[in-house]
């Protein structure tokens, strides 16, 4: 049996606004597999969130999948979620209990106005056929098992009460509460210190174990990157640019992209003397759109070449990159 639990290809998610069209994902692919972490990178703007919203259908107002399938597998078969009107039973049913989503502001799934308990048990609830005593003793069990200290005084109190990383335990706690097969994380460690955000991915990376829970990572941070990712595809204006394992990506970047935001921070074992180099130049306006290679203009590689689209090109394994000159970029040159 395949490890893929959802399938994107060709994802096309457009906004409309002011009579203006913004490709904000412009014919993205990749798969989602069990017990894997598949990290989306790239600066903001690139289209990673709208791509988490695609799969949830969450979509803002404005937008649509305009082109593309994304399939989830159940248990029961394969399910095309593009096709799933994004209030139907059976996508509300997903979201809740198969395909779960934490948030960069916990506030975003947390309702200020009741209980961490009591929201967790409401959820529990709502998608497994079980009662209220039931519900309230997996849910004390839950924040324990998201390291959330005096569980059953938490269980009691409201997200105010809780710190930030707290907050963000509770909402993984709320999140992987009815056994997800899926966990979608945007940028959830972001407003956190680091400690906090290492006992996160600790967290993480636990869950994927444990639970074989397939996660998708959306960050700007290749930081996150080293410390997550089993997968992963380098996102940059609506486009993967470069896919592959981490180790590939990480040790042997191809696209210029890829190995812009690998300078721009300070990578353990690359050596003390790494020069640390931010991304020169800013991500253009999507309605302005360079010609061909969307990169090109902030590219020291960038040449005649570079006005056509590139190719996707298999360099070995599963390591993928979009780019005309991605064996100078290996080599280095
Ligand atoms: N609600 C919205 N209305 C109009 N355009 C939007 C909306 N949300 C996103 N976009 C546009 O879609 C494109 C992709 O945005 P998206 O939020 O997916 O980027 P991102 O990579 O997740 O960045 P960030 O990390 O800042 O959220 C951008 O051009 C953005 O301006």
């Amino acid at each position: 049996m395949s490890d893929i639990i959802i399938s994107v290809k060709d994802l096309k998610t457009f906004f409309y606004t002011n009579q203006r069209c913004n490709k904000a994902v412009n014919g993205v692919s990749f798969d989602i597999k069990m017990g894997k972490t598949i990290c989306i990178v790239g600066e903001s703007g690139c289209g990673k969130s709208v791509t988490a919203t695609s799969i949830m259908q969450l979509l803002p107002k404005l937008s649509r999948i305009e082109e593309g399938e994304i399939t989830y597998y159940s248990d029961k078969g394969p399910v095309r979620i593009d096709k799933l009107p994004k209030n139907s039973q059976e996508m509300r049913r997903l979201r809740g209990s198969e395909i779960a989503m934490i948030f960069q502001d916990p506030m975003t799934a947390l309702n200020p106005v009741y209980t961490v308990g009591y929201q967790i048990t409401e959820n529990l609830t709502n998608h497994l056929k079980i009662g209220k005593k039931e519900a309230k003793d997996r849910a004390i069990e839950l924040l324990k098992d998201m390291g959330i200290p005096m569980p059953e005084k938490r269980f009691g109190q409201y997200p105010h009460q809780y710190s930030g990383g707290m907050r963000q335990r509770a909402m993984i706690a709320m999140a992987m509460s009815c056994n997800p097969k899926v966990l979608i994380a945007d940028e959830p460690t972001t407003a956190l210190d680091v400690t906090i955000q290492a006992q996160i991915f600790e967290l993480m990376d636990k869950l994927k174990k444990e639970y074989n829970t397939a996660i998708m990572m959306i960050t700007h941070d290749m930081g996150v990157v080293t410390e997550m990712a089993d997968e992963v595809q380098v996102m940059y204006m609506g486009n993967i640019v470069e896919s592959g394992t981490a180790e590939e990506i990480l040790k042997s970047p191809a696209h210029p992209y890829t190995k812009a935001l690998l300078d721009a921070i300070p990578i353990l074992g690359r050596g003390k003397d790494q020069v640390i180099e931010p991304i020169r130049g800013s991500t253009p306006d999507p309605y302005n759109r360079p010609k061909g290679c969307q990169f090109g203009p902030r590219c020291d590689y960038f040449t005649e070449e570079c006005l056509n689209m590139p190719a996707d090109t298999h360099i070995d394994g599963v390591h993928y990159t979009k780019c005309w000159h991605y064996r100078k970029v290996l080599n280095n040159e």
